[in-house]
Parts: structure tokens; C-alpha cells; sequence
């Protein structure tokens, strides 16, 4: 992939997962810039030879593409004082869940060259998922740049329609915690009935990973048959299954994801 210059506006997790996975896979350090207030956070990033700046204007003229990886909440504050550089032969992309392609415009009017990115932190051991979407109107190469950056640290897809990205946030931006905390949940019963905390992680860990794995290198089998494999007649998976049924599981993830998208399009009207 090109290597151009990359000012990330915020160096918080999910910017810090992104560039470990880009370092992680060859991106120069010294093509790369970290802008954050907070010294701790400018720390981390100069330890890996990356430039770092309190000065979000000086950071974002020198760059080919600014990555906006500021909360939904600062985006107007952020922004506000970069209406002073001029975006017009920039790439500007940014992760900020609910933060519309029109309010980036809005918010940066000299932008031409916006690419909105849901990714995920798995970024940064190189299985992230991203959802890409921008303006039909976006020149290739700079989809492509946006395509293969995301691509150098996971999965990608692009959008067909803006709308999507509540749905996507529910599926790859939020949906990490969902497994850690399904994760959290056996290792406290294993836990709870003693079996020791580095061993229930190890356990819990490495199946989900296995699941994980076999459902990724078998996609010809459904999703279905992978459980029903595991699943003896009147054996013991069978009787764990039929708790998460009665307790209904397929209603309580439908209902979570829908509360991820209900606050996605609030957010979106908030910020
Ligand atoms: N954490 C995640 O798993 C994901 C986060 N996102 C999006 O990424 C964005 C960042 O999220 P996180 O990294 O989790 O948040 P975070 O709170 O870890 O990082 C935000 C960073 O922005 C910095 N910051 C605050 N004011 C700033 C300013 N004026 N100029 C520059 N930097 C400033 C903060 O010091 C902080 O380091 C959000 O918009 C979120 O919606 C998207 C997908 C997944
Ligand atoms: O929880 C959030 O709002 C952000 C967006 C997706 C993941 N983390």
C-alpha cells in the first residue's frame, strides 16, 4: 500500500489500535503523526518513533490524510479551530461513531475527501472489522487508500447507503465487548466454582478463539451446523443450550444490538 502522511487527530484505544496494527505490518513511524492533549497518550506513541503534537492545526496542514479519532462528544470542539486548514487536497477520514458524512462538512467545509470508518480494536492484533463508506462522488485512489489502511490491520467492507453505519457500529464497533463480556461472564463461573482465574481465562479464550477460527476457515458450513456439531443428542451441550433458549438468548442479543443502533442515530442528532 502508499505510505502517505497520517495525522490522527486523538490518540485514544481505538486510534492506538489501528496504528500498533499499521506499525505491526510495516507502516513507517515516520509517516505517521499522533495529536492528543494528554501528555500520557502522546507518550505511548513517541515510545514507538512516532511524531507527536499538542498542536492539532501544525499536525493536520502537514498531513496527507487527518484521522479524525476524537468521542462523537469533542467532534465540534475539535473541528472548530481545523477550519483553519485548508482539507481540500486532504483525505480526511474518521471512526467517530454517529458523526454524519454531512456534519463532518459542515463542521470542516473545506473538506472535499471524507471517508467515514466504523473499525474495531481487534486493529490491533490484525483482525479488526471495518465499515467504510463515502460520497459515490470519491476518487477511486482515495478509496482505495482508505480500503487498504483499513485492510492492512483486518476485514473491510464498504456501505451502500450512510444509514448502514448504526447497523455496522452494533456489529464490528460495539461487538468486541459483546464477546469479552459473554468471555467475563464464563470466567467468573468458572471462577465461582473454582477453578483458578488464569486457568478459567485460558479456557474461555481459546475456545472462543477456536469458535472463532472454525467459523472463519469453514465458510461453506453455516453458523448453525458449526453448533449443532458440538451438540450431542441429550448430551451436556445440549443441556447448556437449552438454558441460553429458555432464557432467551436470541432475543436478548437482537434487543442489545437494537439499543446499540437506537443510541448510534441519537447520538447522531446530539453531536
Ligand atoms: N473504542 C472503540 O472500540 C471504538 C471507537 N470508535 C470511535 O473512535 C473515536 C475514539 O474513541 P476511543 O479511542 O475509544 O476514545 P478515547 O477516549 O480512548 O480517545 C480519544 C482521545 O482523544 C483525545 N482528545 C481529547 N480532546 C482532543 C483534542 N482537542 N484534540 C485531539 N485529541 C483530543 C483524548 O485525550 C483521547 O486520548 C470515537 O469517536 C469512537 O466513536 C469507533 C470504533 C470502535
Ligand atoms: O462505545 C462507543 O460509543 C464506541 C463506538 C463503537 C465502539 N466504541
Amino acid at each position: 500500500m502508499q505510505h502517505k502522511f497520517i495525522t490522527f487527530i486523538g490518540g485514544g484505544n481505538m486510534a492506538q489500535a489501528i496504528i500498533f496494527g499499521l506499525l505491526q505490518q510495516g507502516y513507517p513511524a515516520h509517516k505517521l503523526m499522533v495529536c492528543d492533549p494528554n501528555p500520557s497518550r502522546r507518550d505511548i506513541f513517541a515510545a514507538r518513533g512516532i511524531m507527536v503534537s499538542d498542536n492539532n492545526i501544525e499536525a493536520a496542514i502537514r498531513a496527507e490524510v487527518v484521522l479524525l479519532a476524537v468521542k462523537p462528544q469533542m467532534m465540534e470542539a475539535v473541528c472548530l479551530p481545523l477550519q483553519a486548514v485548508d482539507f481540500s487536497h486532504k483525505l480526511l477520514i474518521s471512526i467517530a461513531a454517529a458523526i454524519s458524512l454531512q456534519r463532518l462538512h459542515d463542521l470542516l467545509p473545506s473538506a472535499a475527501n471524507i471517508v467515514r470508518v466504523m473499525p474495531n480494536t481487534p486493529a490491533l492484533v490484525s483482525a479488526g472489522m471495518s465499515g467504510l463508506f463515502a460520497a459515490p462522488s470519491l476518487a477511486q485512489d482515495l478509496k482505495d487508500f482508505a480500503e487498504a489502511l483499513l485492510a492492512a490491520v483486518g476485514k473491510t467492507c464498504w456501505l451502500a447507503q450512510e444509514s448502514d453505519m448504526h447497523k455496522i457500529t452494533a456489529a464490528s464497533g460495539s461487538s468486541p465487548a459483546y464477546f469479552f463480556a459473554f468471555m467475563e461472564a464464563m470466567q467468573l463461573m468458572l471462577m465461582d466454582s473454582g477453578i483458578d482465574e488464569n486457568m478459567a481465562r485460558l479456557l474461555v479464550q481459546q475456545s472462543a478463539l477456536g469458535a472463532a477460527k472454525m467459523a472463519e476457515q469453514n465458510p461453506q458450513i453455516s453458523l448453525s451446523l458449526l453448533r449443532e456439531n458440538v451438540t450431542s443428542k441429550g448430551g451436556t451441550t445440549a443441556a447448556a443450550l437449552a438454558v441460553f433458549n429458555r432464557c432467551g438468548l436470541d432475543d436478548m442479543v437482537k434487543q442489545a444490538m437494537a439499543a446499540c443502533i437506537a443510541r448510534s442515530q441519537e447520538m447522531e442528532k446530539l453531536f
